[in-house]
């Protein structure tokens, strides 16, 4: 928080660069269409992503499906130290194939883990560092080619290439086989319409944007659950006693054999409460993405000149201790009240941001991590291996993202 501004109240820090004098935002997002295609639509995708159920109970059968595989799978690891089992990812992906492209893979099909090792790459080559040009807009012109490459820009954009690749093909394989009285998914919604708009000079539909949309939900969509998940399952056998009092509410409240629903859902508190308390602590994308002020602005005393870019510190709201008991502890009472029932969320609690621009995903993430979380927890006990005690520190080789290390977990199945 630089100084004389207020607490996280509002919780928009500035980390702000300005653009070198000459170089405008509209010529920076220009160079940027060129490079990936036009920018996400939003406002076109995410009415279609909700009629498609995205965050809402229509898709909650699909994500039972994923669930009960993934119970199914987890019971073949159990027992022994070892790491979170991959079908973990494999569900996550598989929910966002569904509502993309109405695909399904089962665990062990060899294209799904090929596809998994393609989004891993790519996110790991965007947070080792290309995303600092995403902040300093100007630095690639004057940054020497040894730090490009350490930042791993050329391996980010091969990783890129090689995802259009496959989302190009999954299209053509749509468009061959379209019913445009029976859109199946996202891609087929999108391609009708695009016909629709043909000839209409202000569409900004065009095949390239949709692939870029697409990938988009799978690079922005997959690996941020899937690590809030794993985050949460290390936390949760780190701390047994968090983990049977969310165990023994899910009991009261579900039959045995019956999976958790979202009916469910407000009856399970201590898990809600647990999950909120782990993306406030971990803050997994610490700062936000990289936006710029379109105007000029006065904020809290400063001026901020349009075209600096404005990075929101989302941690930092999150370990503000004027409104957290306890900033650097796990302590999911942050969000219950006497009674066991949640509180209202502070508004400094900002894990999927805030704003025009706030995470399209966040009603399909919160609803995988209750489904999938109260589905495990039902089913098996998570604990720290005998002598191989859990490491909860960041794993210091992601930059940009906050992630947990890799290490073993031991998987009991509950009786
Ligand atoms: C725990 C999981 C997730 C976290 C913590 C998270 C967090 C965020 C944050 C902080 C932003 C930046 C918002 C801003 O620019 O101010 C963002 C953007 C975005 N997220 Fe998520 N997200 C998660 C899951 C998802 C899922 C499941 C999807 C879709 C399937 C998704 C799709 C997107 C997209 C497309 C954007 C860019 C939006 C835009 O620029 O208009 N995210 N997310």
């Amino acid at each position: 928080r630089p100084k004389g501004l207020p607490p996280g109240e509002w919780g928009w820090p500035v980390l702000g660069a300005l653009m070198p004098s000459g170089v405008t935002i509209e010529d920076h997002l220009k160079t940027l269409r060129r490079k990936y295609g036009d920018i996400f639509t939003r406002r076109f995708a995410l009415r279609q992503l909700k009629e498609l159920g995205m965050g809402k109970s229509s898709l909650m059968d699909a994500i039972q499906y994923e669930v009960t595989c993934l119970v199914d799978d987890f019971m073949k690891h159990t027992g022994r130290p070892q790491p979170i089992p991959m079908s973990l990812n494999v569900a996550i992906l598989n929910v966002i194939w569904k509502i993309t492209a109405d695909i399904r893979y089962d665990v062990d099909d060899r294209k799904v883990h090929e596809f998994n090792d393609l989004i891993t790459e790519l996110f790991e080559n965007f947070q080792r560092g290309s995303v600092i040009f995403d902040m300093y807009p100007w630095l690639p012109s004057i940054s020497p080619p040894f730090l490009t490459k350490y930042l791993g820009v050329d391996a980010l954009l091969e990783s890129v290439e090689k995802l259009r690749v496959y989302i190009l093909q999954v299209m053509g394989e749509h468009e061959a086989s379209l019913n445009p009285d029976k859109p199946r998914d996202y891609i087929d919604i999108y391609l009708i319409e695009m016909k629709a708009q043909q000839g209409n000079p202000e569409s900004t539909m065009s095949k390239l944007d949709l692939c870029a949309q697409v990938a988009d939900l799978f690079t922005a969509g997959s690996e941020t659950t899937n690590q809030t998940m794993r985050w949460g399952l290390l936390f949760l056998a780190k701390y047994p006693d968090v983990q049977a009092r969310v165990q023994q509410q899910i009991d009261d409240v579900v039959p045995r054999g019956t999976l958790p629903s979202l009916e469910d859902k407000p009856k399970l508190t201590q898990l809600e409460a647990v999950i909120h308390e782990i993306s406030r602590l971990v803050s997994l994308v610490p700062l936000g993405l990289s936006h710029a002020a379109a105007a000029d602005t006065q904020l809290a005393g400063f001026t901020i000149p349009k075209g600096t870019v404005i990075i929101p510190n989302q941690e930092m709201c999150h370990k503000e201790p004027t409104y957290w008991e306890k900033p650097e502890e796990f302590y999911p009472e942050h969000f219950l009240d006497s009674e066991g029932k949640l509180k209202p969320r502070k508004k400094n609690y900002l894990p999927f941001s805030i704003g025009r621009r706030v995470c399209p995903g966040e009603a399909l993430s919160r609803m995988e991590l209750y489904l999938f979380l109260s589905a495990l927890l039902q089913n098996f006990t998570f604990s720290e291996p005998e002598g191989e005690p859990l490491d909860l520190k960041r794993n210091p080789n992601a930059l940009f993202f906050n992630l947990p290390k890799p290490q073993n977990i031991v998987i009991t199945k509950r009786a």
